[in-house]
């Protein structure tokens, strides 16, 4: 497979990153030297005005965030701290979360990010496995964490951002003055392939994974975004998936750090994100498709005109997000605003992406006829496969078997973006990793994403699902995405998911439906009419033909806290297996 057009921007993305320090948080340093005193962060301070009146907010410019990194990243190897450790980060996300992930990173620490809402067994589970040096938390954090103390039996190196009870280590003020008083203690020379973070995947098979990112990790995805994206020094993004906000630092746009809950992003306030919008005609917001779902659905009952009218990149990732959701976002946006979604996984990011208007046009009336949904083009230097289904782990890339264009498999993806390894749940590796001793790709190894679909003549994918959700009966494999799109279409369904019961091989597919009004599931004659609306629609559709047990839930489906958008199918298929059985 040539890499075509791609070529030329590889060289340029090369020289980019070549000129600056393998740290990542080296590109901070030099932004801080372009735009010392340009608004790196802004934070709401103080509630919000009851008449929607500008707010106001704590502001932290480029030089103050790269100095004040600094100095606490030499407190921190003042205190013994020493590079190649790994603190787990448990500070809730705002300006101190970006300042302290830049300071852990400038020490050459390993950075250890954990979602805070994660479920509570998964999340002690995750820490263990990843045998932390220590812990930099705010008192509530670190109070858990003496209480399961003899979990982390190597956690030594403990810092309290904010006030020190009764457990031990030095809060973040003393290792701030350890760092003013050694201004000459020299940061270490980090080189690209040094690990600088561990970030965990969603977990929406099974217990979340933990992934080593290199600096070299975060250099490929900063350089890929901004170049697809276009992304400019001086913009404004509204960052509503934190994790964003340490990409604008060092892209030298300014972080405005909206008021919600980063665990709930679908329980967002609208009118705060207008609000904010507007007070510092943001032009750029990155949320996934929860959170623009909830906000669509408010601005189409309330809006008058358009609500963001500055807004002109908004980005959604983490789940298919539904071409009614972007036409009706596109009412509400600068009408230029180009929508993209892109597609990864923690593992493997960005892949792909696509943008709004080829989604409303093209691919989502493709989609809901049961097509699957397409994820767009790939990002510059990204290699990507579809081979045959596999269940087990495949040694070798001479072992697999490349399917045809238009042909549903499970991808592949190498480049540089793409991380080498699981450093939690490492039985993994195995299953997930093929080693390529061409070296073609300029990588030695491809990275299974646990996704099925297809490429097109166009060569892009289309996403049908991920492959441990397939659902295998004894006449045929049943795709979840492109089945559920099916019925997604009927403006009864919020969502849906299929799932199967019984053994692989001999699964019997369920459709498991929460509707737009939950009460329908309490009512026997609704429910009915509902079920009876989407048989039909499942016999007029050879993919969904052989589904006919159905559910209609009077409950909201299970869903992942990060995006709020990944249905917990797993969850769902224990209940109904239970039920079952
Ligand atoms: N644009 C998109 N459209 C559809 N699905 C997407 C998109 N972007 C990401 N995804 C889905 O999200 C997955 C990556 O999610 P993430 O890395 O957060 O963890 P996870 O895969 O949900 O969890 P785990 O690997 O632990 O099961 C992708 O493999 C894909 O299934």
């Amino acid at each position: 497979m040539s890499d075509g057009p791609c070529n030329r921007e590889s060289s340029q993305v090369l020289t980019e990153t070549a000129g600056s320090s393998g740290n990542v948080a080296s590109r901070l340093t030099a932004i801080a030297k372009i735009l010392p005193g340009a608004i790196a962060i802004a934070e709401p301070s103080g509630p919000a005005k009851r008449d929607g009146s500008d707010r106001d907010y704590a502001l932290t410019t480029f030089k103050t965030l790269d100095e004040r990194s600094t100095q606490t990243a030499r407190g921190l190897l003042a205190s013994g701290i020493e590079p190649g450790m790994r603190l787990v980060s448990l500070v809730p996300f705002g300006a101190q979360f970006i300042e302290l992930v830049f300071a852990m990173m400038k020490a050459g620490v390993v950075v250890v990010l954990i979602d805070p809402g994660m479920d509570r067994k998964h999340l002690i589970g995750c820490l263990q496995e990843v045998n932390p040096d220590g812990f930099l938390g705010i008192p509530k954090a670190q109070a858990i964490r003496t209480v399961l103390r003899s979990k982390f039996p190597n956690a030594k190196r403990n810092i309290t951002v904010g006030r020190r009870w009764f457990w031990g280590g030095k809060t973040l003020k003393q290792v701030m003055e350890l760092g003013d008083q050694n201004p000459s203690l020299t940061l270490p020379d980090v080189q690209t392939l040094d690990d600088a973070a561990v970030i965990f995947t969603t977990g929406s098979t099974g217990p979340p994974k933990g992934v080593a990112y290199t600096h070299q990790t975060f250099h490929a995805q900063i350089d890929r975004i901004r170049s697809r994206y276009e992304i400019r020094q001086g913009s404004r993004d509204l960052a509503c998936f934190p994790l964003f906000g340490l990409f604008d630092a060092v892209m030298g746009v300014t972080t405005i750090i909206p008021d919600m809950d980063p665990t709930r992003p679908a329980d967002v306030d609208p009118q705060k994100l207008i609000q904010a919008a507007r007070q510092w005609e943001v032009d750029q917001s990155f949320g996934s498709p929860a959170l623009w779902k909830t906000v669509t659905r408010w601005c189409e009952a309330n809006a008058v005109g358009r609500p963001f009218p500055t807004l002109k990149r908004v980005l959604s990732a983490g789940a298919p997000v539904p071409a009614a959701t972007l036409q009706s976002l596109r009412r509400f946006v600068h009408e230029d605003a180009k929508i993209e979604t892109p597609y990864g996984a923690t593992e493997a990011l960005p892949i792909a992406s696509i943008e709004s208007r080829a989604v409303i046009t093209e691919t989502g009336p493709a989609a809901a006829k049961g097509k699957g949904v397409c994820v767009g083009a790939r990002f510059d230097g990204v290699r990507w496969k579809v081979i045959e289904i596999d269940d087990d782990p495949i040694a070798s890339i001479d072992g697999v078997n490349e399917l045809p264009r238009g042909k549903i498999g499970e991808l592949i993806v190498s480049g540089p973006m793409v991380t080498k390894r699981y450093v939690t749940r490492a039985d993994q590796n195995a299953l997930h990793k093929v080693h390529d001793e061409s070296g073609e790709t300029g990588e030695r190894f491809w990275h299974r994403m646990g996704d099925v679909g297809y490429l097109d003549e166009q060569d892009r994918f289309w996403f049908c699902g991920r492959k441990a959700h397939r659902i295998v009966s004894s006449r045929r494999t049943f795709f979840t995405i492109p089945c559920e799109s099916v019925f997604n279409v009927d403006e009864q369904v919020d969502k849906c998911a299929l799932v199967g019961v019984g053994k692989p091989g001999e699964q019997t597919p369920v459709l498991v439906v929460q509707p737009v009004d939950l009460s329908v599931g309490t009512d026997p004659t609704r429910a009915k009419e509902l079920e009876a609306r989407l048989r039909d629609r499942a016999s007029r559709n050879p993919l969904t033909q052989r589904i006919d047990r159905f559910v209609i839930r009077d409950q909201p489906l299970p869903v992942d806290i990060r995006h709020n958008s990944k249905i917990f199918r797993e969850k769902l298929a224990a209940e109904l297996n239970d039920f079952v059985v």
